[in-house]
């Protein structure tokens, strides 16, 4: 039974701006396409694999979500990852989301970049087609590897660049500073891509200094570690720089020990444009709403505090600013 918060939000039309396609894997999904291509897990059911989901920091989850990720081998794999997800995009009302894609992850596994596209661009063509799904990827390079494996896999995606709105950088951050990039990021801004970076979800305060100054983001992804930091809180709020955070993945990752904990609202209150987002739903207990969800049940979020982190997520978008008008009218409505 949902409650009147979640029946309401339900009716409300949302964005959504973090989420790695991967981490929308699901524990039954794993399972078929690993005996699909006879690979093993050590994992015999849908429970053993969702019992696996106890992490104690960002690296012990992202050694399972590789993991997943590694059963996904040829176009038909790809569409239907991509379709489970924006079928739930269509559920909750998740109007426009900006998906994260990582090719690094399936190269080793002998994944061409075009099987995986073909796969992702069908199952987007088709939400765009039947249901007006509004669909931007990104292209999120892996930060545990080197520079010139990033700077590699943007070249490879230079055929498919209309397809992207924006390159992104993930994995593990801590000694992997944005300063690693410098020279992608300027490679990426020089194709025409918008750019963002995850800073500040382990890694401290200055890592996001990093992302804003030397890779020049337009947008945080994560950044809750901007409040050890009061310059840079005053800068994220003058700014309007977005931060894309995720409240129940920082609880499962330990950023946070208990939903109670989340500074979200404070930063809210202080005017920087947190968003709200998934990042990894189905290793992280849910998808949009549930995050929405819990922090109504930990920390009182309200309606018109909702209403405010869902107009910050449109004004984060890369929609042009003809449609985010649209939707900011649609919202007021
Ligand atoms: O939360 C995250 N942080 C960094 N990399 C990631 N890749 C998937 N989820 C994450
Ligand atoms: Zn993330």
């Amino acid at each position: 039974m949902l409650d009147q918060y979640a029946e309401w939000l339900a009716t409300i039309p949302k964005t959504e701006l973090h989420l790695h396609l991967d981490g929308s894997l699901q524990a039954h999904r794993m399972l078929s396409l690993a005996a699909k291509h006879g690979i093993g897990l050590p994992y015999a059911s849908v429970g053993e694999v969702e019992a696996a989901y106890q992490f104690k920091n960002l690296q012990s989850f992202l050694d399972l979500y590789y993991l997943g990720a590694s059963v996904l081998r040829d176009e038909e794999d790809f569409y239907h990852l991509m379709m489970d997800y924006l079928l739930v995009c269509r559920e909750q009302n998740i109007v426009h989301c900006e998906i994260m894609i990582e090719p690094q992850t399936y190269a080793p596994n002998g994944v061409s970049f075009s099987t995986m596209m073909a796969g992702f661009t069908r199952a987007v063509d088709e939400a765009e087609h039947d249901w007006g799904q509004s669909v931007g990827l990104i292209l999120s390079l892996l930060r545990h590897l080197s520079e010139e494996d990033a700077l590699q896999t943007l070249t490879a995606a230079d055929e498919f660049r209309d397809q992207f709105v924006a390159i992104g950088l993930a994995s593990a951050e801590l000694g992997n500073p944005p300063e690693k990039f410098v020279r992608l990021y300027a490679a990426a801004r020089e194709r025409g891509y918008r750019l963002v970076a995850h800073a500040g979800e382990e890694g401290p305060a200055d890592y996001i200094w990093q992302a804003l100054k030397r890779l020049q983001v337009d947008r945080i992804d994560h950044g809750v570690r901007c409040v050890d930091d009061p310059e840079l809180m005053a800068h994220l709020a003058e700014t309007r720089i977005p931060l894309t955070v995720c409240p129940l993945s920082n609880v499962r990752l330990r950023v946070f020990e208990r939903m109670a904990d989340h500074t979200l609202l404070q930063l809210l209150e202080k005017g920087l444009c947190v968003t709200v987002n998934s990042d990894d739903p189905a290793y992280f207990g849910g998808y949009l709403s549930e995050n929405y969800h819990a922090m109504h049940v930990a920390l009182g979020l309200d309606r018109s505090q909702t209403l405010a982190l869902i107009r910050n997520g449109f004004e984060a978008s890369f929609l042009s600013d003809q449609k985010k008008q649209m939707y900011l009218v649609q919202l007021a409505n």
